[in-house]
């Protein structure tokens, strides 16, 4: 058992389907998985109560609560007070949600959603056996009015996305895995990402062997977005950044509080990365088609995205452009307007969301907010867990535009997928601080994981 976030890897994900199919083949050798299970909720539950009242059990119809039954009669052995039923005990020193796991498959009822009420107001801290009741393991979304919020989630035999993704990390606290000993003997059906290492400089390397960023931009009181992305992809390591900033005369500098970058056209810099649309305004459409058509590789973010949501004709060029040569970088009410639909119903299912629109686009999709999605044609599906409210702040996607354009141009034979999984895990880290970040302080911060 560990605690698994920061991830120092990129791990397997399973969802429901593929959970079962793992749990049914390990059954077969391993009839005692449900004796595993409850003896790690147990450790743990020794590990996290607090002082020494009476360990709360609160069990559900299936296995889940079995679980939890194994983990109250372990407790009892080790001579820990008990109290196993819907309601608390008084003074508990832990709670245990065992109440519904993997098979949850409704909104829950009255009487489930009673328990949920007192688990969360009994004062001890929650346990949730293998994810909080009432989240769907593969969504991260709650399959009614609500689900539990609990301190510590122990997941068992499978890591699954919707822990992390949606609203999977305001309900697990401290997330926790066990394996129960079962090495996965099927593909994943996502990745969740680890860290990445740094684009590698030689020694003997030029300006020239770092690749050229052009950021598109910038319309009449909106280059502070363009700036931060251009900033972002110098910070990167990328050779040259130029800003073609819309709003902002030819002969001014292209950003006086950065004298290293320099204003650019699209136009005549055909092997540049292109970042496009970070505080466009509507004038992007206009540059869209010859941009969809002349860039090698396109990073599209922002007003250039609405832009495409509004006139059907560019999503013909989007999908005539080379496969694995456009990232797309929606926010999810972005994301809904290129999907046709409200954010509510994309962010009911985010990667299923964002596999859809990299179908439907021929791109790379980075579906951000927590628990970001990267998605491909033809691709398995990455989740970031990493990061947190500190990136909830204007500006941060421009960071994350002109990041992945920067280490895309450093490297030209990466696809499309492995720019955006390395460079929205590196994003996201550097965004993991206490308290509010701004953008300007995150592009420093990147910096410094170059
Ligand atoms: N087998 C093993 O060795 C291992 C098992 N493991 C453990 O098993 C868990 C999966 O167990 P599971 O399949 O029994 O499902 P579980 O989550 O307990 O719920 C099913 C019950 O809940 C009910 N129900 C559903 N929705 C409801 C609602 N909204 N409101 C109210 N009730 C609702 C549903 O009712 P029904 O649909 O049948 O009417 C059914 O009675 C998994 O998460 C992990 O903890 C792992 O440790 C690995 C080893
Ligand atoms: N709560 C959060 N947890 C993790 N990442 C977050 C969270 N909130 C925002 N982010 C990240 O911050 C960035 C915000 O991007 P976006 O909404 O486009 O901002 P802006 O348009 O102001 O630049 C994305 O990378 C997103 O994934």
């Amino acid at each position: 058992m560990r605690a698994l976030l920061p991830t120092t890897a990129t791990l397997p994900l399973f969802d429901v389907a593929a959970s079962r199919r793992i749990e049914a083949r390990a059954l077969v050798h391993s009839p005692d998985l449900m004796e595993r299970a409850g003896l790690a909720v147990a450790k743990l539950a020794l590990a996290t109560r607090r002082g020494d009242g009476p360990v709360w059990v609160a069990c559900g119809p299936g296995n889940n609560g079995g679980d939890g039954r194994v983990a109250a009669r372990r407790l009892a052995e080790a001579g820990v007070p008990v109290h196993i039923g819907n309601e608390a005990p008084t003074h508990p020193s832990l709670a245990i949600d065992a109440l519904l796991g993997l098979g949850l498959n409704r909104a829950p009822t009255a009487a489930m959603l009673a328990t949920f009420a007192a688990l969360q107001a009994c004062g001890a801290p929650i346990l949730a056996v293998d994810l909080p009741s009432g989240l769907l393991a593969d969504t991260g979304q709650p399959a009614g009015a609500r689900a539990v919020r609990a301190d510590h989630t122990l997941t068992l035999l499978t890591l699954k996305p919707g822990l992390f993704t949606g609203e999977g990390r305001t309900h697990c606290g401290r997330i926790w895995f066990d394996d129960l000993g079962i090495a996965p003997d099927e593909p994943a059906t996502a990745d969740l990402l680890g860290p990445s290492p740094a684009p590698a400089r030689s020694p003997t390397s030029h300006k020239g062997s770092h690749g050229q960023v052009v950021v598109v931009g910038g319309a009449p009181g909106m280059q502070g977005a363009a700036r931060l992305a251009a900033r972002a992809a110098l910070a990167s390591g990328a050779g040259r950044v130029y800003a073609e900033l819309l709003g902002v005369a030819d002969d001014e500098p292209a950003d006086p509080g950065r004298p290293e970058l320099m204003r650019g056209r699209a136009t005549v810099l055909p092997q540049a990365v292109g970042v496009v649309g970070c505080g466009a305004g509507a004038r992007i459409a206009d540059a869209l088609p010859h941009l969809l058509k002349a860039l090698p590789r396109l990073v599209i973010d922002a007003d250039a995205l609405n832009a495409i949501a509004a006139e059907p004709a560019l999503h013909g060029l989007l999908r005539a452009r080379p496969v694995g040569s456009t990232v797309l970088t929606p926010h999810p009410l972005e994301a809904a307007r290129l999907l046709g639909r409200d954010t509510a119903a994309l962010q009911a299912d985010r990667l299923g969301a964002a596999r859809e629109l990299a179908d439907r686009l021929a791109c790379t999709v980075v579906l951000k907010g927590s628990g970001s999605v990267i998605a491909s044609p033809r691709e398995r599906p990455a989740l970031c867990a990493s990061g947190g409210p500190a990136l909830a702040t204007a500006g941060s996607g421009d960071v994350l535009a002109g990041w992945l354009g920067g280490l895309w141009a450093q490297q030209p034979d990466a696809s499309a997928h492995a720019i955006a999984c390395a460079g929205v895990d590196t994003h996201a880290r550097a965004g993991e601080v206490p308290g509010v970040l701004r953008a300007g302080d995150l592009v420093e911060r990147l910096a410094g994981h170059a």
